[in-house]
């Protein structure tokens, strides 16, 4: 069943609570105001229903106080935001210090709902990876399980595409209170840096975290590299719940600064990868050898050493992998087991995923959207690239637009054959995108159209090629100014295949 974006599902209807039960903690209410019900929480004025309490947010774009007087048009009995927004108002206005947090933790007492175990991942690249291992783990291990993020919900009863990574506070508790009612028991989902920072999960009683890394991205939203990556450690510093496990890969230049994060707060410390504790409770890379499209992995955990067959494509993930193996250990998970499950992962949804072949050439849909992911992801299809690595990507618009000339670099750096495409130009001239990628990438060929490039692509694959078409992964829309159309490269390489074919 699809959820509306920021609505409550027909079982929500008819609950009503009580203002004191839900922001009691939050603010100083009089006993007037305390004892207002309601039944339902928004924060688009758009969205309100009748006896919704409206929080009024002051946002990136606009400010919500703007909507007041709509909100309360559309049958808001109620509205919070900060101090000051609404005064002389018809109905009882709520004074926060922190309204977002206010929000999350609003929504956590409307949705009351949530799984015993839960782990959250964060981290430049590789959330959605880990979040899906850790839900698959769990799984074959005999939980009900369920993971949340970029690609949506997934867990074994529903799959709900999302638009958010972390998606806003009411989305969130709307849908954990519904899969717990479902009987999930163990929820790894994904904490964006946005979603870290506007506190969207501050009601979710998070039992683990994880760290994958940090590289650029975001840069549109936060002022620097620092702000962004303590807007990560505030899962640590502030979620994560002193005692509770810290899984962090520890062969980065920031891992220092995460583990002392996490040690600063208590947590129980699992340092993964090359430099991980493998003698004590992390899990440490001792050997890793490419195997087709697998990898055999050596590794360590309190001392004991394990085999795998990891059967993923790409260095990177088996820092996801890893990250995930921790995660379910440091939740409870019998290590053994944990590892022998890893034999069985699948893929993320289009993360280095091949999806098929053209003269003997393997084509791989990618994620990367982002420099360090694109030169990851080309990094690990050289092995398979025994004449020439091909590659086709864009880079989105109204998103950070000094990726643009990285990415650019790094593919001429990396690739021996470029397309430079398309890839959601939203408000911005798909043109002018295209032109700051080329002007870095000599060389490199102009097709705006992404499904034409694809073809092109792949027409052009010879034996001993490997082609990675990058960007949009498991994305089902090219949004073009303000509107989606339908588009999926999974979608554009079987027609690619099938032309070819007939
Ligand atoms: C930049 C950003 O993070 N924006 C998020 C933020 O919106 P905002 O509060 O800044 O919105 P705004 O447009 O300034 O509006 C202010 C307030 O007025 C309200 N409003 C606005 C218009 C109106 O008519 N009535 C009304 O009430 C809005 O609902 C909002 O509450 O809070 C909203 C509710 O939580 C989010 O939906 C929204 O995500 C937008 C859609 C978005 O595109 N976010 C992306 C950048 C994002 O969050 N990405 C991360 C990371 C991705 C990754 O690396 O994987 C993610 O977690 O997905
Ligand atoms: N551990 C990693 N290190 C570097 N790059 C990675 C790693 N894991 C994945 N990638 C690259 O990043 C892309 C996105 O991976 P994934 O979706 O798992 O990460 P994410 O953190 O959820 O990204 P997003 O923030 O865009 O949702 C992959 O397709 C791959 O190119
Ligand atoms: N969560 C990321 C996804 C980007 C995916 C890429 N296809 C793009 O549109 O830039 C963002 O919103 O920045
Ligand atoms: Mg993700």
């Amino acid at each position: 069943m699809e959820l509306p974006p920021t609505g409550r599902s027909q079982d929500w209807y008819g609950t009503r609570m009580k203002i004191h039960d839900l922001l009691g903690d939050q603010a100083t209410l009089d006993a007037r105001i305390a004892a207002v019900e309601i039944s339902g929480l928004a924060v688009d004025s758009r969205a309100v229903r009748p006896g919704d309490l409206f929080f009024a947010l002051s946002g990136t774009k606009t400010d919500g106080a703007r909507f007041i007087a709509a909100a309360i048009a559309a049958g808001a009995v109620a509205v919070a935001g900060a101090a000051g927004t609404g005064t002389g108002l018809a109905v009882p206005f709520i004074a926060l210090a922190n309204p977002r947090r206010a929000l999350a933790l609003a929504s956590s007492r409307f949705y009351p709902r949530q799984p015993a175990t839960i782990a959250a991942v964060t981290g430049t690249s590789g959330k959605t990876s880990v979040a899906a291992f850790t839900r698959q783990i769990w799984q074959r291990l005999g939980h009900s399980s369920a993971s949340i993020g970029t690609i949506g919900l997934v867990s074994d009863k529903r799959t709900v595409y999302g638009s958010l990574t972390t998606p806003d506070p009411i989305a969130l508790h709307r849908q954990i209170d519904e899969i717990t009612q479902d009987g999930v028991t163990h929820l790894a989902f994904e904490a964006s840096s946005h979603g870290l920072d506007q506190f969207r999960l501050d009601g979710v009683r998070v039992s683990a975290g994880g760290f994958t890394n940090l590289s650029r991205d975001h840069m549109d939203y936060h002022p620097d590299l620092a702000h962004y990556l303590n807007a990560k450690l505030r899962l640590f510093r502030d979620l994560v719940p002193p005692g509770g496990p810290a899984v962090i890969s520890a062969d980065h230049e920031c891992s220092p600064e995460v583990i002392a994060a996490a040690d600063a707060r208590g947590l129980r410390l699992m340092t993964v990868g090359t430099h991980g504790d493998g003698a004590g409770a992390g899990i440490r890379l001792v050997a890793a050898a490419v195997d087709g499209f697998a990898q055999q992995l050596e590794i360590q955990h309190c001392g004991r050493i394990y085999f795998i067959r990891l059967p993923l494509v790409g260095a990177f993930q088996i820092e996801n992998a890893l990250v995930a193996a921790g995660l379910a250990i440091g939740t409870g998970s019998d290590p053994q087991a944990v590892f022998e499950s890893l034999e069985k992962l699948e893929g993320a949804k289009g993360r280095l995923e091949l999806v098929g072949e053209h003269n003997g050439a393997p084509i791989f849909i990618d994620y990367a959207h982002k420099p360090d992911a694109l030169a990851k992801a080309l990094h690990a299809l050289r092995p398979y690239a025994t004449r020439k690595l091909v590659v086709v990507f864009g880079a989105g618009g109204d998103r950070d637009t000094g990726k643009r000339p990285l990415m650019g670099a790094i593919a001429a750096e990396e690739a021996d054959s470029i397309i430079v495409t398309d890839d959601n130009p939203r408000s911005e001239d798909p043109a002018a995108i295209r032109a700051a990628i080329l002007a870095a990438a000599p060389g490199a060929r102009e097709i705006g159209d992404r499904a034409e490039a694809i073809r092109v692509a792949i027409s052009e694959l010879q034996p001993g090629d490997a082609l990675v078409i990058a960007g949009k992964g498991h994305e089902t829309g090219q949004i073009i100014g303000s509107n989606v159309l339908h588009f999926s490269d999974h979608e554009a390489v079987a027609d690619a295949l099938a032309s070819r074919a007939s």
